[in-house]
């Protein structure tokens, strides 16, 4: 559908689709198990990159990728859940972003868009720190890391609420639902309050699926029953071959298998190989929930005339979740009190907890290693698909790609020069890249740098500096070329030390630029999460105590009361 000089003319409606921890290979068109035929097609039908780089943690991506501007610099260096108290407060560590800062609906607003969004927001909750404050017409969105699928509850020890908002206010959800058509109804119905062509709009389309709870319609997830019983070394090696059969790596890189930390598949009971082969049912179940919803939205723009005119962005906030939130300390008392079970039966359906957990994880973001919250490729590499007007179907983009890329782009594609110019954007526009005009965006020596609570990577090209922290890391500095070792298992900083460091000191120019925060020593993400969540929810802790004591002393008020009753 390559664009005639009249459709180029008018402006096109644009919809950012973002999958929440979606691995680099979970899109069908990208090697993954699960059925996504509408992705596929605007896989076709447009542009996948294979060397997009994203930051490794949630917040920090989604603020890259609404404003163009580095996650510091925007305000959104991390996210709550792992903030250390020591940086709180700092420039950058506010959490929501900072006087100055565009996102792309400010910017398009001003040029005459309608804009629009549905789905998960996790940029802050002061006043005006939601998306009506961010240059949003119409908005439903989830302020919090995520929620239940299937009803308006949280999902795990840190949130006590499911805190949903539209417009800015208190949102009221239907008792039951399932997010992702939630999420696609209320986004069609923003889009038809005004006749098809009246004015461009923006959508901002930012799924639950597939981050933590797992959940899914079980006749969905059924598609999929045994498809995942030889469990994640398996997995991992297929997805290895096919990142390979579909050129993601070199036919002849390296590739690795599951890594240390990993359990054998094998040494599992059966009880266990059974819930854990069902996560992934349901994991590839929510997946290709969430295509057909994708779909659904395809059909009305194409009933409203308006799919040939509408640009597609698909992508992922950062790799696959490793998080396991049923087995963290007090969560079967909390489980329990809310209602819910991690159990076979039911399990991804209303009232179930369901993960994937980090074996999983491990196995679904090959070829790459580790995943979400780590600067390893697990954590970064991830898929970008871009279609529609003015993008020529079919091709296979190898070029350097940033979160930070997006908002210019789109600015690009838009015309969308009126208004504001907010702070300084990072991020480059890839049209002369979509349009042929250039091979690559940034000079083989530019460099782009990535921080988020200490794990941080420092990209040249196909070099990449990185550090990974504990518990999986170990803090120190090494050097890749991805382009012949995207699996990162040669560290070149030895044999290559003036480069090495060159991209070290890169590193720290690009600290220094973008204001990256001291964290306090034995810093690890993990402990920060559970001490953080322990704080959130002393509030609900001293009101259940309360709660408790109450009962037990009119109990006792009543035994009491009753004995004298008795004697008298
Ligand atoms: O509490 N957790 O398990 C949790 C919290 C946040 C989180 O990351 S986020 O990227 O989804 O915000 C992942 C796991």
């Amino acid at each position: 559908q390559a664009a005639t000089p009249a459709v180029a003319a008018k402006r096109p409606n644009i919809v950012v689709i973002l999958v929440d921890d979606a691995a680099l290979m979970d899109f069908g068109a990208f090697g993954g198990e699960a059925r996504t035929p509408n992705i596929d097609r605007l896989a076709r039908s447009g542009a996948m990159f294979t060397s997009y780089r994203t930051s490794p943690l949630c917040s920090p991506s989604r603020s890259m990728l609404l404003t163009g501007v580095d996650n510091h610099r925007a305000g959104v260096a991390t996210i709550e859940e792992i903030l250390p108290p020591s940086q709180k407060g700092k420039h950058g560590y506010n959490l929501h972003f900072e006087p100055g800062v565009l996102t792309i609906a400010d910017r398009l607003k001003a040029n005459g868009y309608r804009t629009l969004m549905a789905g998960k927001w996790h940029l802050g909750h002061g006043e005006g720190d939601l998306p009506n404050g961010h240059g949003f017409d119409r908005s439903l969105a989830l302020d919090a890391s995520g929620a239940d699928n299937w009803q308006p509850k949280p999902y795990m020890p840190y949130y006590t609420e499911a805190p949903w908002f539209e417009d800015g206010k208190p949102a009221k959800l239907p008792k039951n639902f399932y997010s992702s058509d939630l999420l696609v109804d209320r986004l069609k119905g923003y889009i038809d309050e005004k006749p098809a062509g009246a004015q461009p709009f923006f959508a901002y389309l930012a799924f639950q699926a597939v981050h933590i709870p797992v959940q899914a319609p079980k006749e969905v997830s059924d598609r999929y029953q045994g498809r995942f019983d030889a469990g994640w070394a398996a997995v991992r090696a297929a997805r290895n071959e096919r990142a390979k059969a579909l050129g993601l790596i070199p036919a002849d890189a390296p590739t690795v298998g599951m890594p240390d930390f990993a359990r054998d598949w094998n040494k599992l009971t059966p009880e266990e190989k059974a819930i854990y082969a069902r996560a992934m049912e349901v994991y590839s179940g929510m997946l290709e929930s969430m295509d057909a919803s994708i779909g659904r939205l395809m059909q009305h723009l194409q009933a409203r005339g308006e799919l040939d005119n509408t640009l597609f962005v698909v992508t992922s906030d950062n790799g696959p979740e490793f998080s396991d939130p049923v087995h963290a300390p007090g969560m079967d008392i909390w489980m329990a009190l809310h209602g819910y079970a991690w159990k076979l039966k039911g399990q991804g359906e209303k009232g179930s907890l369901n993960f994937i957990g980090r074996d999983w994880a491990a196995a679904l973001a090959a070829p790459s290693r580790l995943f979400k919250f780590y600067t390893t490729e697990g954590g970064l590499r991830v898929p970008l698909i871009l279609s529609g007007p003015g993008v020529a179907p079919g091709q296979r983009i190898a070029a350097p790609a940033f979160v930070t890329d997006i908002t210019p782009t789109l600015v690009d594609f838009a015309g969308a020069t009126a208004g504001p110019a907010g702070v300084s954007l990072d991020g480059r526009s890839l049209k002369p890249v979509l349009t042929g005009q250039a091979k690559t965006v940034r000079g083989a020596d530019e460099p782009v740098g990535i921080e988020v609570s200490g794990n941080a990577a420092l990209f040249r090209g196909h070099l990449k500096l990185t550090r990974v922290m504990p518990p999986l890391g170990d803090g120190q500095w090494r050097l890749f070329d991805l382009e012949t070792d995207p699996a990162e298992t040669k560290d070149l900083a030895k044999d290559r030390p003036e480069l090495f460091q060159a991209m070290l000191k890169d590193y720290e120019a690009y600290e220094a630029r973008v204001g990256v925060a001291k964290l306090p020593p034995g810093y690890t993400t993990q402990q920060q999460l559970m001490s953080n969540a322990l704080d959130r929810q002393k509030g609900s802790i001293a009101v259940l105590a309360g709660g408790a004591l109450v009962l037990v002393l009119g109990g006792v008020g009543f035994l009491i009361w009753r004995r004298r009753k008795a004697r008298a």
